[in-house]
């Protein structure tokens, strides 16, 4: 994580400001949570999700090392292990001028309100704080199994066009007529597979509420989500970070409406909770 200062205002109008040393995620990793669109003509960053519960109002003026300019409040939320996240919104990203930002924002600098003083991963926190080094894994990687399904061109289409893998084998079954099809990001002796089930002539089944969800670890949640909207796919839950933990998930439908999970690939070890 590199280090970045984050110059923080409080949401009371009186526009104080502060500089917060932070060890957080770079620039690049508040980025996950935003998604590029195109507005009029010019590109805007906004936040698209609310995480936790007691969230506290402030906003953000500029972020160092970056510039990008908050034109709406965050909500600076604290996870039960004193680390923060940040939802952004409206961002603009606005040009670096050094003798610009700098020394205004520095004179108007007050004492942090008190979320914001909580650094991530501070240079003080403990080791068994910090988050494990991303994966150098870059492929993703699935983490479970699923079921049958209604249309097998359609489903393996879906598995390789949209979510990247590669069909590695298919098979028939004349007798019991069913015929199965093995798709992955890595063969069966490396790594775990999907085996796609199509029994002939069944185009639909009950899913029933007890099937949960495949999960699969990508690099970057938020643009595979929008891949599958591309696709015409079915976004069920955006990219941010998991209801009471720090993991970035979102959820997306397969063709036959099974849960797919996507998990944020360099957290996919940590689980809930972080
Ligand atoms: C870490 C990741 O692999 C998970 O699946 S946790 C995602 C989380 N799961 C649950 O809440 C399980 C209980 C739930 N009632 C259920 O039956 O699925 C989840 O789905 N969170 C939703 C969210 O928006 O964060
Ligand atoms: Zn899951």
């Amino acid at each position: 994580m590199r280090r970045t200062n984050i110059w923080v205002y409080r949401n009371n109008n009186k526009n104080t400001c502060f500089e917060v040393p932070y060890e957080i995620f770079n620039i690049g990793a508040l980025r996950l949570w935003m998604q590029k669109r195109r507005v009029a003509g010019t590109e805007e960053l906004f936040g698209y999700h609310l995480v936790q519960k007691d969230l506290q109002e402030c906003s953000i003026q500029t972020i160092e090392s970056n510039f990008i300019q908050m034109r709406n409040t965050i909500a600076l939320p604290r996870n039960s292990d004193g680390s923060l996240w940040i939802h952004i919104e409206n961002f603009q990203e606005v040009k670096k001028s050094k003798k610009g930002v700098g020394k205004k924002e520095r004179k108007k600098k007050k004492k942090p309100c008190l979320p914001c003083t909580l650094p991530l991963f501070n240079d003080e926190c403990s080791e068994k704080q910090r988050p494990p080094p991303p994966l150098t894994r870059r492929s993703p990687q699935i983490k479970a199994e699923p079921p049958v399904v209604g249309n097998l061109d359609r489903s393996i289409d879906f598995y390789t066009k949209v979510l990247g893998m590669k069909l590695l084998r298919k098979s028939e079954n004349t007798e019991y007529k069913y015929t199965l099809a093995f798709v992955g990001y890595t063969d069966e002796s490396s790594g775990a597979v999907i085996e796609l089930t199509y029994n002939w002539g069944v185009e639909s089944y009950d899913l029933g509420s007890a099937f949960g969800h495949i999960a699969i670890g990508v690099d970057n949640v938020a643009s595979t989500c929008d891949s599958v909207r591309n696709a015409g796919g079915k976004v069920t839950r955006e990219a941010g970070p998991v209801k009471g933990g720090k993991t970035i998930i979102g959820f997306v439908e397969d063709p036959d409406g099974y849960k797919i999970e996507l998990i944020q690939d360099d957290q996919a070890s940590q689980g809930l909770g972080h």
